[in-house]
């Protein structure tokens, strides 16, 4: 038997004894094995230094994407805002760490006095705790401020539920989908508490496997223009159904599509009690002959048929059909970021005003989900495309609402049908 002494920040020691894993259990999906197993020793000599946002960190030869840094500054602006909310230090269990950047980041930037760190591969302990040592040592007036372990997520999830251990914000940073993770996960996340997940599994989210889909988050996916919006809310529809099943509803803060990877990734706030209100879970319909796109609830299932008269609608889902962030956090969110000098950057891709600003525009509850790309209605309309912005100007002026989306920097989001869009973008031309 081993014995992982844990020790919460307000508490004296609390032994928690785990036996030791079954070899089945301690296994990494071998794909991954094999990589991590092979790059131990190596982690162990070499030391490659980084540094995102002024916090130092080494990696040695784990795991790190420097492209995901964006998706780390989002979760750390919002710890912080949720510990200011709360008005005391954050408990997080970072489920899958790698070398520990995120546990790091939540530690010194994101509010957090404990973070859990965890990671299944043994060989990540060397630099995770050197990572976290750097920053605070692991006792702090007399309140231990980290933790690391090496245990498959669920095991951890189901251990620390049966001990009564519950976090602010679990953030599970996992390869290819993390759906097997979400129940009990969700079992371990406080009430008012905050759920990062993670996916990279495009082809599910692409229409190209709906029994996965189907399989893994309850969804029936089928290829539609708009599928990185949709991996996004099919994440967000599975947690839901999930949640619901354990007495409690979900919603999501924000949700953020990123290219490199490509990775889905949205961060939901768990509340107490089941929510019956479904009608923000239902399907999205798309016309493949006209290229409009509507949401059907599930009442209006039988009736399914496009505007233009065609019968042979695509469908997917159920999925989250509502926002896809709160305007209220994202807002708070993007002052944070500018307080911090975090807002601005020559990098496109990294510059978190730009990004904020437009998820912002996208929580107008009048918008739809999905997207019509320029491209697309400039195709149908025959014509060179038009600027996004004088389109998205013409659209408002006419009434309709319309926004970028972060998911498509290409792309408009507006509740004006395709052929409409295509009407302004001919007037526009002329
Ligand atoms: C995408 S990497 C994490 C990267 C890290 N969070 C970051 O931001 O750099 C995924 C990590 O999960 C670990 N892992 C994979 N399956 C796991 C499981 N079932 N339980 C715990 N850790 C797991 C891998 O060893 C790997 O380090």
């Amino acid at each position: 038997m081993s014995s992982l002494f844990l020790l919460t920040p307000h508490r004296t020691i609390s032994p928690l004894s785990l036996s030791p894993l079954p070899k089945s259990l301690q296994l990494l999906p071998p794909r991954c094995q094999i990589q991590a197993r092979s790059r131990v020793d190596a982690q162990l000599t070499t030391s490659t230094s980084e540094s995102e946002r002024g916090v130092e960190f080494t990696t040695g030869d784990l795991f790190y994407r420097r492209e995901s840094a964006s998706a780390r500054d989002l979760a750390v602006l919002l710890s912080s805002i949720a510990q200011r909310r709360l008005g005391r230090g954050l408990r997080v269990l970072d489920a899958m760490c790698g070398c520990g950047v995120r546990s790091v980041r939540y530690l010194s930037q994101g509010g957090a006095d404990f973070v859990w760190a965890n990671d299944a591969f043994e060989g990540c302990r060397p630099r995770i705790f050197a990572n976290l040592s750097s920053v605070t040592p692991r006792f702090s007036r007399d309140a231990r401020r980290w933790v690391i372990t090496h245990f498959h997520a669920n095991r951890l999830f189901c251990e620390c539920y049966l001990q009564k251990e519950f976090f602010d914000l679990i953030d599970i940073d996992s390869f290819g989908g993390d759906s097997s993770f979400l129940r009990s996960a969700l079992c371990v996340v406080k009430i008012g508490g905050f759920l990062y997940l993670t996916s990279t599994d495009g082809r599910s989210s692409g229409g190209h496997r709906p029994s996965r889909s189907l399989a893994s988050y309850g969804a029936y996916v089928q290829p539609m223009p708009f599928s990185n919006e949709v991996g996004l809310r099919m994440l967000i529809g599975g947690a839901m159904r999930e949640a619901s099943a354990l007495g409690y509803h979900i919603s999501p803060v924000f949700s953020y599509y990123s290219y490199h990877g490509p990775v889905f990734r949205v961060m939901l706030k768990l509340g107490k009690g089941k929510d019956d209100d479904i009608s923000q879970y239902g399907f999205i319909g798309h016309c493949n002959k006209c290229g409009h796109s509507q949401t059907f609830s599930w009442d209006e299932l039988g009736q399914i048929s496009c505007p233009c008269g065609n019968a042979k609608v695509l469908v997917s889902g159920p999925l989250w059909t509502g926002p896809l962030h709160s305007a209220e956090y994202v807002g708070e969110m993007l002052e944070l970021a500018r307080e911090w000098g975090w807002a601005y950057s020559n990098d496109k891709s990294d510059d978190l005003d730009r990004l904020l600003n437009v998820m912002i525009d996208e929580c107008d509850p009048q918008l739809p989900p999905g997207y019509f790309k320029v491209d697309e209605i400039a195709k149908r309309a025959k014509l060179n495309s038009p600027p996004i912005s004088t389109l998205i100007h013409a659209l408002k002026m006419e009434g309709y609402a319309a926004s970028r989306s972060h998911v498509e920097p290409n792309a408009i989001k507006t509740n004006c049908p395709m052929a409409s869009c295509i009407d302004f973008a001919m007037k526009i031309r002329t």
